[in-house]
């Protein structure tokens, strides 16, 4: 078993990064993403700062704009009206899950496309759809990166992804079909789930429960990659029940230290793009 290492790739996406941030700022441009978090979610602001740091490192600016919980829709559509008319701000990120008062899919349609790092507007999801240029959204995308970091071959693999979600299993699948795998989507109402994963050579556990996948959902040699966050007697773990599979596959990505890490490393890629976008240069 081989670890896939988000740093690793992290590492490789920021370097070439740096080119293009080192190019803005003789242009007097600074690359700069707004993270909008409504409430006091210690979670949301534990990555937030990640986010920060992480940026400040490369030249790159992270601010926060933080809302009351109890925001009407109306209010926050006039702070996303100004982020989105703000020169200085290259790119919007908006923390998910919203409050309820806050209808998520009219927010998301609102934010201006050429400032849209998570990629969820739908002129970008379907520019991804129909294979155009556009803003990938960061895990897809990281763990793109993250296979091609380790020269692992996607082309001709069966790829069997757990999870529909717009944010994730989707944009996942498509990317890798993009790459020549056959790809199989499973979900809530999948029948025999376990039999069509452990037909899997490249295997996404995006469903959001803790430990969902064992050794026998696995096949022998599979490449893991485990998209779950979840706080566990204080320790953050995944999807996959690491040690359990572990002695099985050939490559899986750890839980912290996998997936999450080239997340933020492809924020920060997508708002370099977006800084380029809205400022009209290369
Ligand atoms: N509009 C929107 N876009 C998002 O991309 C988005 C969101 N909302 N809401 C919340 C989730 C969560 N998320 C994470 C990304 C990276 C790590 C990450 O880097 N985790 C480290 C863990 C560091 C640690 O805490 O030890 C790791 O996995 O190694 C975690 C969580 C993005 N999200």
């Amino acid at each position: 078993m081989q670890l896939l290492e988000g740093k690793v790739a992290a590492k490789h996406i920021k370097q070439n990064l740096k080119e293009d941030i080192d190019l803005l700022k003789k242009k007097g441009l600074v690359p700069n993403l707004r993270v909008v978090i409504v409430g006091n979610s210690p979670a949301s602001l534990a990555y937030v700062n990640m986010v920060r740091k992480s940026f400040n490192k490369e030249g790159v600016n992270a601010d926060v704009l933080k809302l009351d919980e109890s925001i009407s829709e109306d209010q926050f559509i006039s702070e996303l009206e100004k982020l989105n008319n703000d020169n200085k701000v290259s790119g919007i990120l908006i923390q998910l899950p919203l409050p309820k008062q806050i209808n998520t899919s009219k927010i998301i349609k609102l934010i201006n496309p050429n400032k849209d790092v998570d990629g969820f507007h739908p002129l970008n999801a379907g520019k991804l759809l129909i294979g155009e240029d556009t803003f990938i959204p960061c895990t897809p995308y990281g763990m793109i990166k993250m296979l091609e970091e380790y020269d692992i071959d996607i082309e001709g693999k069966n790829a069997v992804v757990l999870g529909r979600s717009n944010i994730v299993g989707k944009p996942i699948s498509l990317l890798l079909m993009e790459k020549n795998a056959t790809v199989t989507i499973c979900h809530s109402r999948t029948k025999n789930i376990k039999e069509i994963a452990s037909k899997a050579d490249i295997l996404v556990a995006a469903i959001g429960k803790h430990n969902f996948v064992d050794e026998s959902m696995v096949k022998e040699g599979a490449i893991v990659l485990d998209v779950g966050i979840h706080v566990v007697d204080g320790k953050l773990k995944g999807d996959v029940d690491f040690e359990n599979v572990k002695n099985k596959v050939s490559y899986i990505t750890p839980v912290p230290g996998g997936v999450g890490t080239t997340t933020i490393a492809m924020l920060m890629y997508n708002t370099v793009k977006a800084c380029k976008l809205i400022n009209k240069t290369n």
